[in-house]
């Protein structure tokens, strides 16, 4: 066993737990830096109405505080600003239990869609520590998968050699809040390009401190 060095904040072990209203399934981790894939995570009808809500809705996506168009991610999306629907307030409290962070620390849910050739290049969630964001900066991500994907779309983390095939109602979750930066660093990930098919995900991110 090579020797763990750092506390996570995600600290569910074993192959399933009791979130704030339904058994989570633990598919697979990676210890440090954590990574865990997590089955049952949204219901079939779940997943359809968030694709539902969003369809009318997306937007081609900008990138980062600037909110600038641009070529790193290729998809469509939107936020939810505040929870307008029930069912966001049940997925919100759902996924601040899986995430073991209370709801104040969450920004909107944002819903992403891909169409074949569209991908989202490398990169870290977290701000740069030149950026006002970082203030407040991210340090987990929940990205759910909403429908199943034909071919392409995994997530990949390129300096971890691991990838995650998307699949209805599944998750992958990390953090990047380790005091060893070189650990953060490692969480570097991206979403391939759709061969066939559409890739519909949701994605949390957690903030240090309250949004509120
Ligand atoms: O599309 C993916 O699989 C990754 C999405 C992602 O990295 C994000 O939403 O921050
Ligand atoms: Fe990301």
């Amino acid at each position: 066993m090579t020797k763990i060095n750092e506390q996570t904040i995600f600290h569910q072990v074993g192959n399933r737990f009791q979130s704030e209203d339904r058994e989570i399934h633990i598919i697979a981790r990676l210890e440090e830096p954590l990574v865990v894939v997590l089955g049952n995570v949204l219901s079939d009808e779940e997943c359809y109405e968030l694709i539902r809500l969003s369809k009318d809705n997306m937007h081609r996506s900008k990138i980062g505080y600037s909110r600038e168009l641009n070529d790193i991610r290729t998809s469509s999306g939107m936020f939810f600003e505040g929870n307008e629907h029930s069912i966001l307030t049940t997925i919100e409290k759902r996924v601040s239990s899986i995430m073991n962070i209370p709801v104040e620390h969450a920004e909107g849910l944002q819903v992403l869609k891909y169409t074949p050739g569209q991908e989202y290049k490398a990169h870290f969630d977290y701000f740069s520590t030149t950026s006002k964001a970082s203030e407040n900066n991210r340090i987990s991500t929940l990205v759910m998968y909403l429908n199943e994907v034909e071919q392409g779309g995994e997530t990949y983390f390129p300096e971890l050699n691991f990838s995650v095939s998307p699949k209805k109602g599944m998750a992958v979750y990390f953090e990047y809040f380790y005091s060893d930066h070189s650990l953060n660093e490692r969480t570097l990930h991206g979403g391939a390009p759709v061969i066939a098919g559409e890739k519909w995900i949701a994605t949390q991110w957690m903030r240090k401190q309250s949004m509120r």
